[in-house]
């Protein structure tokens, strides 16, 4: 199902329509609002464009829709729509159904170091004209900018924020609305944690994905693995033991310095090749005992390993356990491509089937 929606300036802009499971360029849309300056377009540019957070001070305000197809990875495979600040999507020309029917999920930004009176009352308009029109959005809340505030002053913000903005949906009638909160700031790892849980929410394979890391793990002595978006950092599924943050912030730092290491050093003469292929393999031990261990599992995911040093003597075993672990990935992909290849073979059956005489279908070719 193919739809157009036109932005601020008028331009078509084609939507495909997220839930139409045969459709090979569907991208389930995320959609980034709030207020004017509340960080919208720093959270993008730092978490897809690998922008240093000192940088988005010199950023423009944004007076357009910003399309930005994020295509890095098979999983992480959607769209992102940042919403300028100051815009009315609720002006009778603008046609906000047609943008909420294929949103997944739709990220409200509030600025924590700023009065976020007004932030709450447009959060809760926005969610209850979004959730009229689609039910299925996740509705997610960062609670951003957190890095000015002390570890005391968060707890209170994220309650306060959280209380005013429930109290607001049970007065008018919409308890059924959930919204996820989260503290982020793009100064600290806390944005890529926050964008991970969001886009693991839209990954229909999550469970699957989980399932494959527990067997991985618990076979080979691992105590913690993620499976990661190289280009983003963001991690797409881990086992399920809980993420600690700092084990998570250190496996971010290592594939920063893999890919600092192999951008400078890793291209072939006159920059042919990649940096990231089948060999890319990387191996960290830590002063603590601890090893960090990185492997290809595909083009654009990587899995990082967190174990013991005493662990790690056992790589034949961990080599081979991973070798399982990376054909079961493989073959989730390949679950998606023949399921539409059949379909496509399916509607082609339909148009040229030919009865043979003992009841076989006959294929033109
Ligand atoms: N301290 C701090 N500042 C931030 C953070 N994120 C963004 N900022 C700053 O907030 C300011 C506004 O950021 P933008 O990304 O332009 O905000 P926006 O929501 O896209 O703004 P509009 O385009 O006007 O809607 C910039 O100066 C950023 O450097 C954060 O996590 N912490």
């Amino acid at each position: 199902m193919e739809y157009c929606s036109h932005n601020i300036s008028g331009d078509v802009i084609p939507v495909m329509h997220f839930s139409d499971d045969y459709c090979t360029d569907v991208k389930p849309r995320i959609l980034l609002m709030g207020l004017r300056r509340s960080g919208k377009s720093s959270i993008q540019k730092v978490v897809f464009h690998k922008m240093s957070p000192n940088e988005t001070l010199f950023l423009e305000s944004t007076n357009k829709i910003c399309r930005d197809d994020i295509a890095n990875s098979s999983f992480v495979n959607f769209q992102i729509w940042d919403f300028p600040g100051q815009i009315d999507f609720f002006d009778p020309t603008f046609d906000y159904e047609m943008i909420f029917r294929g949103t997944g999920a739709l990220i409200f930004v509030i600025d924590a170091q700023d009065d976020y009176v007004e932030a709450l009352a447009r959060l809760h308009l926005t969610v209850s004209r979004a959730f009229k029109v689609n039910k299925e959005i996740n509705f997610e809340v960062f609670i951003h900018k957190v890095d000015g505030l002390s570890d005391d002053h968060k707890i209170e913000t994220q309650r306060d924020v959280y209380q005013r903005a429930n109290d607001d949906l049970a007065d008018a009638g919409l308890e059924k609305i959930h919204l996820s909160f989260y503290l982020t700031s793009i100064y600290d790892h806390s944005i890529f944690e926050a964008f991970s849980k969001v886009v693991q929410k839209l990954i229909p394979q999550l469970p699957t994905l989980e399932n494959l890391l527990n067997i991985f793990i618990s076979n080979s002595g691992i105590e913690k693995a993620f499976l990661f978006d190289v280009v983003s950092k963001i991690y797409i599924a881990t086992d399920s033991i809980p993420v600690d943050m700092q084990t998570y912030e250190l496996c971010c730092d290592m594939i920063d310095v893999v890919f600092d290491i192999s951008c400078i050093y890793g291209l072939r003469e006159f920059g042919g090749g990649s940096t990231y292929d089948k060999e890319s393999v990387a191996i960290i031990k830590l002063n603590n005992t601890t090893v960090l261990y990185l492997k290809e599992v595909t083009k654009f995911l990587g899995l990082v390993c967190f174990l013991r040093e005493e662990s790690f003597e056992r790589k034949g075993l961990i080599d081979y356990n991973f070798h399982c672990f990376r054909k079961a990935i493989h073959e989730i992909f390949e679950v998606r491509t023949t399921m539409l290849r059949c379909h496509k073979q399916h509607r082609g059956l339909q148009r040229s089937k030919l009865g043979t005489p003992n009841g076989t279908l006959g294929l033109q070719s």
